[in-house]
């Protein structure tokens, strides 16, 4: 979906860590060596699971999603250097229409695909997520947001 909805999910620093936290005890004691966080929106989660899990073999695949005619499709800017397996963690922030979902479960059909957030119909294509949100929203991400001064209802 694009950013033409008006119902938005703003997410804090603490909320997105707090959330990926828990998204760590799902996965602990599953022995995953190593971490390919799906650049951009990846990297943040991706680095908060190495941590919590203590991998340290962390790599990023760089994709750009197509516009216009083309959508759906997925360009890979950079390729990740680390082999598809059982023991391989795949993470993005968010799965929302699941196209990227379904490119990167194509490029890695061993690994285990998991995000924070998961909107209904990307759902099917992530093996562990931790939080619903409906379709038709928007998710705003702490990354893409500033504190800013808010006026006092009265003065609305
Ligand atoms: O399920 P989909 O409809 O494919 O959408 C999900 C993707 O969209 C966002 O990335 P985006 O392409 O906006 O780029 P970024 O991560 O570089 O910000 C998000 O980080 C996911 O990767
Ligand atoms: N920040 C953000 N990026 C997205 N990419 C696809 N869906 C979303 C969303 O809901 N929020
Ligand atoms: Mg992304």
């Amino acid at each position: 979906m694009s950013l033409s909805t008006n119902k938005m999910f703003y997410v804090s620093w603490e909320a997105f860590h707090r959330a990926t936290k828990e998204l760590a005890h799902q996965l602990l004691g599953k022995n995953y060596t190593a971490i390919v966080a799906v650049s951009r929106g990846g990297l943040v989660p991706a680095a908060i699971l190495a941590r919590e899990l203590n991998i340290r073999v962390v790599d990023s695949i760089c994709v750009a999603s197509y516009e216009h005619d083309k959508q759906g499709s997925l360009r890979i800017l950079k390729d990740a250097s680390i082999e598809d397996s059982e023991q391989l963690l795949v993470v993005d922030d968010l799965v929302d229409t699941g196209e990227t979902a379904k490119a990167l479960r194509e490029h890695f059909p061993k690994a285990c695909f998991v995000t924070v957030y998961a909107k209904p119909q990307g759902k099917p294509l992530v093996d562990h997520y931790i939080t619903d949100i409906e379709q038709d929203t928007w998710i705003q991400l702490p990354w893409d947001m500033e504190l800013a001064y808010s006026k006092p209802l009265a003065d609305k």
